[in-house]
């Protein structure tokens, strides 16, 4: 491992082995002691996608409330998982299969198409006309916007799914996706997030399933790794301080230099890791 890699392998906290049972455990824990120590909060709001990375999120989300009842005696806390689709989205029995997994607390549907649409037409008024690609980043902006407001009415907090091989590629819309309160799956990367599926007796097709931010008119359901150019085995194989092809290196190199701003609050004249 080179200088580079040491240090992002070290920012982006990635175990080269885990145990998923303590992995597991370590994200339940932190997402309860949140909750301890601020006790107005009543629990978490999270898009459920029918991706992996949401059913893994909602899965330890469900299982930290459920405890929390158990141990407090409490039966106000909740997990609201929402489904966001954009009109019709194919995928949907995936979804429900991964709600059926979960077993939120409540488990709601808001249709971003309407808001989407609108905001769309609104900037083409101004002359503003959203290419399809900046379209969907409007639409998980508008899924962020939809679990804050839910979240805001019953005293919860926000999850993201972002993890370590989506930090490092910076694959995720800033402030859409990306804007979340708490992150329980950072320091994973992508097939360890598949380890604590199957640790957790998830269907197989939902873990097995090709990784999608499904946000374009386009090209629906588009792979990430085709958008990205890279494979999630060549990403986990980086992070975990293993060798990669020189290919696959320097796309993992670039696109985490690319995304650097993504990874800090909003820049000031303080600030100088962009100089
Ligand atoms: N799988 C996922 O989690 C997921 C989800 C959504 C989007 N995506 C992908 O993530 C990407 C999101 O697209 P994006 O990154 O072009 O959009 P983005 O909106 O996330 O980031 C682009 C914006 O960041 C700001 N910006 C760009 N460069 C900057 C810099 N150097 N300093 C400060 N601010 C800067 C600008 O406002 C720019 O409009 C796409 O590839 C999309 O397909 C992946
Ligand atoms: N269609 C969706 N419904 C609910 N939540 C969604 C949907 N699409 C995305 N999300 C949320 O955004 C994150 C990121 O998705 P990526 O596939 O990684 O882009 C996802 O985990 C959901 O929480
Ligand atoms: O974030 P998700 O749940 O949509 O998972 P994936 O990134 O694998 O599509
Ligand atoms: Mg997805």
């Amino acid at each position: 491992m080179d200088q580079l890699q040491k240090a992002i392998v070290n920012e982006m906290k990635v175990k080269a082995i885990i145990d998923p049972n303590e992995e597991i455990r370590k994200s339940i824990d932190f997402l309860k002691n949140y909750l301890k120590k601020y006790p107005f909060l009543k629990g978490f709001v999270l898009g459920i996608s029918g991706g992996q990375d949401s059913t893994l999120a909602g899965k330890l989300a469900q299982l930290a409330i459920n405890e929390m009842i158990e141990e407090t005696g409490n039966p106000d806390y909740q997990f609201i998982a929402v489904r966001l689709p954009y009109g019709i989205q194919k995928d949907m029995d995936d979804v429900n299969d991964a709600i059926e997994f979960i077993q939120p607390t409540r488990a709601l549907t808001v249709n971003i198409k309407a808001a989407v649409d609108a905001s769309e037409a609104s900037l083409k008024e101004v002359g503003i006309h959203l290419s399809d690609f900046a379209k969907g980043n409007e639409k998980a902006r508008e899924r962020m916007k939809v679990q804050y407001s839910i979240a805001a009415m019953e005293n919860c907090v926000v999850l993201g799914t972002d993890h370590s091989a989506e930090n490092l590629t910076g694959f995720y819309t800033k402030y859409g996706d990306g804007g979340a309160d708490l992150v329980p799956l950072f320091r994973l990367n992508k097939r360890q997030g598949r380890m604590l599926l199957k640790e957790l007796g998830c269907p197989e097709h939902l873990y097995m399933k090709t990784p999608t931010a499904d946000l374009e008119d386009e090209r629906p359901q588009l792979a990430d790794e085709s958008a990205l150019g890279v494979t999630y085995e060549e990403i986990d194989d980086y992070l975990e301080g293993k060798e990669v092809s020189e290919q696959a290196k320097k796309t993992i190199e670039n696109l985490y230099a690319k995304s650097e701003h993504k990874r800090h609050l909003p820049i000031t004249v303080f600030d100088d890791f962009w100089k």
